[in-house]
């Protein structure tokens, strides 16, 4: 429903360094820049260090990600912007990279996805922007709640 708020959790608390890679596809510039503004605040306000990487487009973003699980990542921040054009495309992209992101999210990967997917310019603007929706932030607190339950889980093990 239009307007309507969500809960939002707590950015969760680490004892030992967080290391997250932002993958983005600047393929909308100013919606892009805002994403990675509002992932960086909330990867910072954890603590976490965060290295962005750029892409052409936002079905290449699960790519990259897959390339760069051998870098040593704690987690990964996806974020794009997608806008309906004339033709079938839209849902290639939109879904391709969805669910290629859940993918990699099943096999152990941490992965926040701020790719928006809009019908309209103005639908990604407030979405993106720190000071609004801050989707980018929200992707990347997503990142960060899997990598504690991770780090739960492995100690829960040891
Ligand atoms: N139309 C959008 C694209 N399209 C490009 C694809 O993501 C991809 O780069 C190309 O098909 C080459 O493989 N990408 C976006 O990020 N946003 C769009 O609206
Ligand atoms: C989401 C897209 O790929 C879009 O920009 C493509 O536009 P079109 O369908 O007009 O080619």
């Amino acid at each position: 429903m239009a307007g309507q708020s969500h809960h939002t959790l707590d950015l969760p608390a680490f004892d030992a360094p967080v290391r997250v890679l932002i993958v983005v596809a600047p393929y909308y510039k100013d919606i892009a820049d805002d994403l990675v503004t509002g992932a960086r605040a909330t990867l910072d306000a954890a603590g976490a260090e965060a290295e962005v990487i750029e892409v052409p487009g936002a079905l290449e973003v699960p790519a990259a990600i897959g390339i760069a699980r051998a870098g040593g990542f704690d987690g990964f921040v996806a974020l794009g912007c997608v806008i309906r054009g004339e033709t079938t495309h839209y849902d290639t992209v939109c879904n391709d990279s969805s669910r290629a992101l859940t993918l990699l999210g099943l096999e152990g990967a941490c992965i926040g996805n701020g790719i928006l997917t809009v019908e309209t310019y103005d639908q990604a603007a407030v979405r993106a922007d720190p000071a609004g929706q801050n989707k980018g932030g929200g992707a990347a607190a997503a990142a960060l709640h899997l990598v504690a339950l991770t780090r739960r889980f492995a100690k829960a093990r040891a």
